[in-house]
């Protein structure tokens, strides 16, 4: 409830009003039947035209009232339902953008999907219903009621009684289904994890011929929300019919008591109809109500699913003292006091919240302005996380990682990414054109910059779209081929100035020449910036300045290639297993 009012704070006025055009609606809506009554007790038992005529205009305000209340309420309610779900769908967004990679990964994908749309969906829904069909109710009952005994006493308390009866039986209703919703919702989640998966892994899954055994896991879960909707609907059936007997049989107790009491001289005849339509209206209301209120634990569900996501504290923030940031798109620059060493890890070890045991343990090494230090390791040994630290994705556990000489947690995240510019290991491009995914890297780059970053990134393939620059991307890049995206990701990331570039297995797609050429434009292009190269292929590195080898998360060599040779066994390993594949080209 608190998350609501959060966002409803800001529309206060929006909310005011809303109830206000509500009111009057149901003013409105009140007032008709006892002037109808009156008409005909009153001025058709009395024959005055002029009467009638007064008490007919009235009428009919009461009634444009009431129409012109429920058009207008129905666009105020729709409105601020949208406004509402559209802030908190941006909340939850932003949020998410502050995510580190573990705080995310305690959602995952679908789930946060869900929680956008889906969810959101039911909140927007819960608010429209809520505000038309819930917030009137107590008024109508209240006011009906004292109307009712107003014309008679005893109808009045019979339609209090049946009232009574009604609300006691839609709360127990209600409390009794409510965890069927609940759980719908959950289904929902579940449906999204494995469609999404399966949508995306679609080639895989036809590859491995696995569609039958991902039918059946897909039919299960669509089974279960089948299984659970039809109760849903069992549900909503079973209350149709019992709310509108109890209306029946309430008509039927109006109808028999008035006649008696009208027989009784104690009420006149039309004050039947009036009765009769505050009983049907209160309990029209009161069913439906109970409607809504049945699916609110869904959209309690949903809203507490949404503050969960708003309330997390994400597990990397900028530290109180950081610097203020630069801009992003200002160009990168020498790093105060440290001409050389641009990134430097001392001593520093890592542990995945999940994990048993370090990742990367006691990491000491540096990466220079002007030079190339290459990454290199077998499957698994870490070389993606260290990438991952000096970006702050994820925070070392013992240690230190600089830049310049700064510690990366003591400068704002903005500005530590700015100045660090990532190909990373999943090239990623983002729907659009080439031109609006080269300026994801610098905003403003002119036609001139971004043939360069192409030209250094071999991505001369690009001059021959039909529409070039203006080519249009799908979105991952999936109009392009491996090699393509890869160097499309390169030229993405050397378009931004930054003081460090990190190639996490960027070149894995490429083939050998392409690979070589884009090497020696980007030694000659980087002069004034450090190259960070992540690989498994050696004729990737051979060149480096420094190459530092990783096994199972440690240091076991560092230097030059012809050093490594000589002293590192496990870099020899590699070497020789790959010059035996015939793969250490120059
Ligand atoms: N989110 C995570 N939670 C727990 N462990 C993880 C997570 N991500 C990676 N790991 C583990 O950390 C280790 C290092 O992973 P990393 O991706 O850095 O390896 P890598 O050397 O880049 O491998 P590759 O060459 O295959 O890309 C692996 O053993 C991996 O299982």
């Amino acid at each position: 409830m608190k998350t609501l009012v959060r966002f409803l704070k800001p529309h206060k006025g929006l909310v005011a009003l809303t109830l206000l055009i509500l009111l009057i609606d149901n003013a409105g809506t009140l007032l008709v039947p006892t002037m109808l009554a009156n008409m005909v007790n009153v001025g058709i038992t009395s024959g005055s035209t002029e009467y009638i005529l007064r008490n007919g205009l009235l009428m009919l305000g009461a009634t444009a009232m009431a129409s012109g209340g429920a058009v207008t309420g129905s666009y105020l309610t729709a409105r601020l339902a949208s406004r509402v779900a559209c802030d908190i769908r941006c909340a939850i967004y932003r949020k998410s953008l502050e995510f580190s990679a573990s705080d995310f990964e305690r959602f995952g994908t679908g789930a946060m999907i869900t929680r956008t749309l889906g969810d959101i969906n039911v909140i927007q829904q819960a608010i429209i219903m809520t505000c038309q069909m819930v917030l009137p109710m107590p008024v109508l009952a209240v006011v009906g009621i004292i109307l009712a005994f107003r014309i008679d006493y005893q109808m009045g308390l019979m339609l209090l009684i049946a009232v009574a009866i009604v609300m006691v039986l839609a709360v127990i209703t209600v409390a009794k289904t409510a965890p069927i919703f609940i759980r719908l919702q959950s289904f929902v989640d579940r449906m999204n994890v494995v469609l999404r998966e399966n949508i995306v892994g679609a080639r895989v899954i036809r590859a491995f011929g696995r569609e039958q055994r991902e039918e059946q896991r897909e039919g299960r879960v669509f089974e279960d929300y089948a299984q659970n909707a039809i109760r849903v609907n069992y549900v909503f059936s079973g209350l149709d019919c019992s709310c509108f007997f109890v209306m029946n049989m309430v008509e039927v107790c109006v109808i028999w008591l008035g006649g008696n009491r009208v027989g009784a001289h104690a009420m006149q005849i039309a004050s039947i109809s009036a009765v009769l339509e505050y009983a049907i209206l209160i309990l029209f209301f009161i069913m439906m109500a109970q409607m809504v209120m049945v699916t609110m634990p869904r959209a309690k569900a949903c809203l507490d699913r949404a503050r969960e996501v708003l309330e997390l504290e994400p597990s990397i923030v900028d530290s109180a003292d950081a610097k203020v940031p630069l801009a992003v798109a200002a160009p990168a620059r020498a790093l105060a006091g440290e001409r050389d060493v641009v990134a430097r890890f001392d001593h520093a070890s890592f542990r995945f919240a999940d994990a048993d045991e370090d990742t990367l343990h006691d990491l000491t090494f540096s990466c220079r302005r002007g030079q190339t230090t290459a990454i290199i390791g077998s499957t698994g040994s870490g070389k993606s996380t260290v990438a991952k630290l000096l970006l702050r994705l994820h925070d070392i556990t013992r240690g230190r990682v600089l830049l310049g000489e700064r510690d990366v947690r003591d400068i704002t995240q903005r500005e530590l990414r700015a100045r660090v510019s990532y190909v990373p290991q999943k090239a990623w491009l983002f729907s659009g054109t080439v031109a609006s995914n080269l300026r994801d890297g610098l905003p403003d780059a002119t036609e001139e910059q971004m043939r360069h970053a192409l030209d250094v990134a071999q991505s001369q393939f690009v001059y021959d779209l039909e529409r070039g620059l203006d080519a249009a991307v799908a979105q991952g890049g999936t109009n392009f081929s491996g090699g393509q995206r890869q160097r499309l990701a390169i030229a993405r990331a050397i378009i931004k100035p930054a003081d460090l570039y990190i190639f996490d297995d960027s070149f894995s797609a490429l083939d050998f020449k392409t690979d070589a050429a884009l090497r020696a434009a980007l030694t000659q292009e980087m002069r004034g910036s450090a190259l960070l190269i992540i690989a498994q292929r050696i004729s990737t590195i051979l060149h480096a300045d420094q190459i530092i080898v990783l096994k199972d998360g440690e240091v076991v060599g560092q230097g030059h290639h012809e050093e490594l040779m000589e002293t590192c066994e496990a870099y020899r390993a590699i070497a020789e297993s790959q010059m035996r594949g015939g793969e250490a080209h120059e």
